[in-house]
Order: structure tokens, then sequence, then C-alpha cells
């Protein structure tokens, strides 16, 4: 299927006000390959200086904003402190089928509403390092009035709890490791023009390598008590193939660590995956006492 063809992928950015979105996604915006375009969003929030109408938002009055809710012109919406803000959707649909993937920065209740109801969906939530961080940003970015941030900062921590909603959660520590961890997140979901593999199936590649050379014997218990195991080990494990559904269990939740906590560098550190697998393997309640209410205390 030529790249033209290939439909682009409706890619969701959350994240609380100040953790990076805006910086992330000039910089992810510079590398056409990716195929990225942004949707500009409508809004009622005043502009802040420097921001342009029609580039970093269509600039409505109430009144507007309610005509487009009303003439159904817009995927989702949702109030912001006190401001109202929407994607307006024929450009999305049209960019769609053009093979773009449309970057909606949006926050998390708009999101919610575009993750149940649109298919072709990737979302990613952004994480500060810590609130302090997060703090300290929003603070520096300097366009919102104290009182405004305080409601922003006390939002985030409504906000935050979400995360795990979404596919993949990226933490923010510098501008380079989370552009680099997204960039890898949109190759791994074959939306770009890049031919490499991406760092997940580098990743992948290892833990094949460590099981088979570490865990033949864990792999045998597996095999030998598959009727004792948790449901969704059972079915994870149901194709019989134990150290390739193993691989993919223990790769995918290594793939989510690193994205959250670690450095991008580290999906392609044999001794830093090592570490990981040997540890993932015991935490992970195979056999699901943790849910077992005879086994609580
Ligand atoms: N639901 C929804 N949220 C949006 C839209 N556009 C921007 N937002 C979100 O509204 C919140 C406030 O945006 P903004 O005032 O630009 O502040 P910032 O996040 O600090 O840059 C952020 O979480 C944005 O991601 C939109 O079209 N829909
Ligand atoms: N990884 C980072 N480390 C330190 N500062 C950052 C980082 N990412 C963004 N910033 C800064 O934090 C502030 C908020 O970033 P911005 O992109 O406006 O966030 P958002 O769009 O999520 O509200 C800006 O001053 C930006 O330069």
């Amino acid at each position: 299927m030529s790249q033209q063809e290939k439909k682009g992928k409706i890619v969701v950015i959350s994240g609380p006000s100040g953790v990076g979105k805006g910086t992330i996604n000039s910089r992810l915006f510079e590398d056409p390959k990716l195929r990225l375009v942004y949707s500009v969003s409508m809004t009622t929030r005043k502009p802040r200086p420097g921001e342009v109408n029609g580039v970093n938002y269509f600039f409505a009055s109430p009144e507007e904003f309610e005509q487009a809710v009303e003439k159904n012109e817009l995927i989702e919406h949702a109030n912001f402190i006190g401001n109202s803000y929407g994607t307006p959707r024929k450009p999305v649909i049209e960019q769609i089928h053009n093979g773009k993937n449309v970057v909606l920065e949006i926050e998390v209740e708009g999101a919610t509403q575009v993750i149940k109801k649109e298919k072709n969906v990737l979302s990613i939530f952004l994480m500060p390092p810590s609130f302090y961080d997060l703090q300290s940003r929003i603070m520096s970015r300097g366009t919102e009035p104290d009182n405004i941030i305080k409601e922003r900062l006390t939002k985030s921590l409504m906000e935050i709890p979400l995360k795990d909603n979404y596919q993949y959660v990226v933490v923010n520590d510098t501008v380079d490791n989370s552009v680099a961890k997204i960039k890898d997140i949109l190759i791994k979901e074959r939306l770009t023009d890049y031919h490499e593999i991406s760092g997940y199936e580098k990743l992948i590649k290892d833990v094949r390598e460590i099981i088979d050379k570490d865990y033949r014997l864990f792999v045998e218990i597996l095999k030998e008590n598959l009727d004792k195991l948790a449901p969704e080990y059972q079915k994870a494990f149901a194709n019989g193939d134990i150290p390739a559904s193993l691989t993919q269990v223990l790769g995918e939740k290594i793939y989510r660590y690193i994205l959250e906590y670690g450095q991008f560098s580290d999906l392609t550190n044999y001794k830093k995956v090592q570490v990981l697998v040997n540890t993932a393997i015991l935490n992970i309640d195979f056999f699901g006492v943790k849910n077992d209410e005879s086994k609580k205390f």
C-alpha cells in the first residue's frame, strides 16, 4: 500500500498545563517523516503574546463557539478553567484521509470523548517528572496570572490519575528524551515513513534472548500450570508458545515502564533490560493470588 493510501491516525496528546505539550509537539513537527499535522483547536481563551489566530488556535467568542457546537462542527469540546476548547472535525477527517497523523493536543475530558467514540486513535499522556517541576515550568512560562496558575495546578491533580486511560504514558523529564520516546511509539505503531525497526522491536528481541538463555525452567513451570494461571495469563499463553507469549507480556510491561520512568536509551541497553526482565518476572502475579479473597489478610 503506498504511503499516501495508508490512512493516518488521530494522535491524542494530553497532559497537565505546563508539562511541555507545546514544546514537545513543536520538536516532533520538525521531522516530516513522522507525517504529523497539528489540529488547530477553537477556543474562547484570549490569545497569549505571540499566539496567532488560525495557527495556535481559532480564537472565538463564546457565541461563535456555541454556534460551532450546535452545528456539530466539533469532534469534541470541553470547558477548561473557565474557557471552552474544541476540535473542528472537518480538517481532522481530511488530513487522516490524506495519510497524515493529526495531533490533537487536548485536555483529559475531550480526550476521553475522542478515545471512546473515534476509531484509529493513538493516545499519549505526558507526565511531569514531579509536581515541583510542573509548578516551576508553568511559572517560568509566565503566561498566566498566579491565581490561574494555582487553578491549573489544582486541575492537574485531577487529570494525572487518569493517565492510565491512555495507551502510552511518557515522562517529559528532558525534551530530547520524551521526543525520542514519542517518535519510537509512532514508529512502533507503523505511522511514519521510517523503515528502521523501533526501539520496542529491539527490546523484544533482547527479552526473547534473555528468556531463552535464563528462563527455560520458568517457561516449563508456566507450561505445566497453565490451568492454574490467572485468566489474563491463560489467555496470553493460550497459543501454546510460552516463550513467545512471555516475551510479549514482559516486553509490553518493560516498554511502558521505560516510557514512563526511564531513558529512551534503556530500550537498547541489554544489561538494563536484563535487570528489568528479572524484576518484572518476580513482580507479575501470574497465578492471580492477589485477587484471591482467601489469601487476603
Ligand atoms: N478538549 C479540548 N482541550 C483542548 C483543546 N485545545 C487545547 N486544549 C487543552 O486545553 C488546556 C488548556 O490549553 P491552553 O490554555 O493552551 O494551556 P496550556 O495547556 O498551558 O498550553 C490544555 O490541556 C490543552 O491541551 C481542544 O480542542 N479540546
Ligand atoms: N522537559 C522540560 N524540561 C524543562 N522545561 C520544559 C520541558 N518541557 C517544556 N518545558 C518548559 O515548560 C514550560 C511549559 O511548556 P509548554 O510546552 O508550554 O507546556 P504545555 O503546552 O503542556 O502547557 C515552557 O516554558 C517550556 O519551555
